[in-house]
């Protein structure tokens, strides 16, 4: 380590082994609330109710419970009420001094999902849901009947007020009941608003028709009921149908279904959809798997739109509508209205709040079975077929009306710009297919802007050497002329001002002599992209031209090499002509003529083109070495050199 770095700090006394803290028990959930929920805000606040219904949801999927009752207190509590098997209540195995009650609601981690024994496709995964809540609540009481007898135990910030009490005989045969107030010390000022646990609670029962939900609030805020019984066979087609409401779209009736699917982990899964088009609306998808919400999609709304997409096209194609190829799926989903619903076995999501469905799976599976049933359906129902499909090719249209407006609008503003002298642009003004070609010297731009394509490719050529961006301070970069250009020619800013929008050619081609000059201008130039235009490297838009360092002349014929070996090979094996082979070196690529450089090094169709990547093994890998190399500190570059310098010698040799 270098002295530098151990000298002036001082000698650190306070960070021993007492300094690491085990979190135990719940603590770790009232520390970092977060983590477990995903903030402390209303938002966070609600999904109490969801993690301990979900419980309750996982039970009635199982086939274990068909009722749910979740009641809104007027001091804010929460019930939550099944009739399913009822929380173990026995010792439990690993604990015997206490009960599988308590385990699991005062351990992180505890739950009966884990094996897919007591549950086969479940929200519930991590065994952390009810625990949160406990650790979370300032008062949580659990009831559990199982065979006509009550018991209860009752927590205060996830910690036990007593042992499970038997209360006696009990008229419920067996069920579990959970009434939880939501700590004010962590949630502040939120509290539950009936409209959203009314969602919730509604959506629910959409999502599993086997279960009725009864709803209660006494909390009453003018538009949400207070009392509702919930249970809809029709499942996500009637959920669809009422949440358009009057809405105009261009279905009878939704396209929708529910097909089990091959099993995964030996349980067979299964989807539900529901989707039609509204001119009237813009469009949404709700996702669910094992009934949790995942509002930021995942993989199965992937296989959905993927089977939609694929469905639609296809079917354009089969009426003659070629432009149904051009349908995107921002297209389907800007008008379309969706909801999804599967069931899998042993999903992953993302995060302890289940927001996104990881599961690879998910997404073939889902786009396998309803592919199937659009292409039927589509087929059978000719005429909403027809509008959907006008409505799609309508709004790619005007995506893609939209999006020339915006080319021409860049046109015209890089008219505006006030580009470079020494620039010679290409003609075409869209990003698309063009070059700029960035050359050393004057000359060498003469032979290239005569062997250019001038439709698509540009040339800015740079006078000697720029400026090292990694010695120089960033008020200088600014000033340097070369940059300036380099920055007004892309049409970008540097640094935290750079926008890969504004980029004004789709490739950005270093083309220098092939010589020790050429190199360092071309790692100068690296160095400078690298550490001001990074995105622009990490979106492949560099990259390096390979011009050839011999031609091979033999009376008529003619043959570039990029190296010696590649000449000696030539050499070797003749170039089919007769008399001498005449070997010329390039010394520079003003050296070349039009044609020759047009050939070996600008053509698409002949050239060679090197794609400048970072390919960091550890991260920041690149950064630190281009530091080293480029830096303003001469003894990292020397020490470098001491340290490789043997590595050179034997590639020479
Ligand atoms: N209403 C209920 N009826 C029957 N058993 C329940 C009920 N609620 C919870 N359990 C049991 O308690 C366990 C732990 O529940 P908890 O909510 O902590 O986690 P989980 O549902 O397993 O997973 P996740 O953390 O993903 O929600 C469950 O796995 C289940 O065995």
């Amino acid at each position: 380590m270098p002295n530098d770095l151990l000298s002036g700090t001082p000698e650190p006394q306070d960070y021993d082994a007492s300094s690491i803290e085990v979190l135990e028990g719940l603590e770790p959930v009232r520390k970092r609330p977060g983590m477990y929920i995903g903030g402390t805000d209303e938002r966070a606040l609600h999904h109490l109710v969801a993690e301990v219904l979900d419980n309750s949801m996982d039970e009635a999927v199982a086939g274990h419970a068909n009722r749910i009752e979740v009641e809104l207190h007027a001091d804010y509590a929460v019930t939550i009420r099944d009739n399913g098997r009822g929380i173990p209540v026995d010792p439990h195995p690993k604990f015997p001094d206490k009960s599988a009650l308590e385990v699991i609601l005062c351990t992180l981690h505890a739950g009966g999902k884990f094996s897919g024994k007591a549950y086969q496709t479940s929200g519930g995964l991590h065994g952390v849901g009810v625990s949160v809540v406990n650790a979370l609540s300032d008062r949580l009481t659990v009831e559990v009947a199982r065979n006509r007898e009550l018991f209860a135990q009752e927590f205060s910030r996830g910690i036990p007020q007593g042992p499970v009490a038997k209360l006696g005989a009990t008229a419920n045969r067996r069920g579990t009941s959970v009434t939880f107030h939501a700590d004010d010390q962590i949630f502040g000022h939120h509290r539950f608003k009936p409209a959203r646990l009314f969602k919730m609670v509604r959506s629910k029962a959409y999502l599993f028709s086997g279960v009725e939900i009864r709803w209660k609030s006494a909390i009453d805020d003018g538009e949400t009921p207070t009392e509702a019984t919930f249970h809809f066979p029709g499942g996500l087609a009637d959920y669809l149908t009422e949440t358009l409401g009057n809405s105009a779209t261009y279905t009878d009736a939704p396209f929708a279904g529910k097909v089990e699917f091959q099993p995964r982990f030996g349980v067979p899964g299964s989807v539900e959809w529901a989707i039609t088009w509204s001119p009237a609306r813009d469009g949404f998808i709700q996702s669910y798997c094992n009934t949790v919400p995942t509002p930021e999609g995942g993989t199965h709304e992937a296989g959905f739109w993927a089977a939609i997409l694929k469905g639609i096209r296809a079917y354009g194609e089969l009426v003659g509508n070629k432009k149904a190829g051009n349908i995107n799926r921002d297209d389907l989903t800007s008008g379309g209205c969706a909801l999804v619903s599967c069931f899998i076995a042993e999903p992953e999501f993302v995060g302890q709040t289940k927001d996104r469905l990881a599961t690879t799976e998910a997404a073939r599976l889902v786009e396998a079975s309803v592919r199937d049933h659009f292409d039927n359906w589509l087929a059978a129902n000719t005429k909403a077929a027809g509008s959907i499909l006008d409505f799609l090719v309508l709004r790619a249209e005007e995506r893609l009306r939209r999006r020339a407006e915006k080319e021409t609008a860049r046109k015209s503003a890089t008219k505006r710009l006030r580009l470079p002298g020494k620039l010679v642009d290409c003609s075409t003004s869209a990003r698309e297919g063009t070059e700029l070609f960035i050359v050393e010297g004057d000359s060498a731009g003469g032979s290239a802007k005569m062997g250019r394509d001038r439709k698509t490719q540009a040339l800015l050529p740079l006078r000697g050497k720029i400026l090292n961006v990694l010695g120089a301070a960033s008020s200088k970069l600014g000033q340097n002329a070369e940059i300036s250009d380099l920055c007004q020619a892309l049409g970008v800013g540097m640094g935290t001002k750079f926008n890969i929008e504004d980029l004004r050619y789709e490739k950005i081609i270093i083309m220098t002599d092939a010589d020790v000059d050429g190199a360092h201008i071309a790692s100068l130039l690296m160095t400078f992209f690298f550490s001001q235009m990074r995105p622009l490297i990490d979106k492949g838009h560099l990259y390096l031209a390979c011009p050839p360092l011999f031609r091979l002349t033999q009376g008529a014929r003619r043959v570039y090499c990029l190296d010696e070996a590649e000449r000696d090979a030539w050499l070797e094996k003749g170039l089919g002509g007769k008399g001498k082979i005449d070997v010329s070196r390039f010394k520079g690529l003003g050296e070349m003529d039009a044609k020759d450089l047009k050939e070996t090094t600008m053509d698409p169709a002949s050239r060679k083109l090197i794609r400048v990547s970072i390919d960091d093994e550890v991260p920041g890998e690149t950064g630190d070495l281009v530091e080293r190399l480029m830096g303003k500190k001469p003894e990292l570059r020397f020490q470098y050199i001491q340290e490789n310098a043997r590595f050179v010698e034997e590639l020479d040799v």
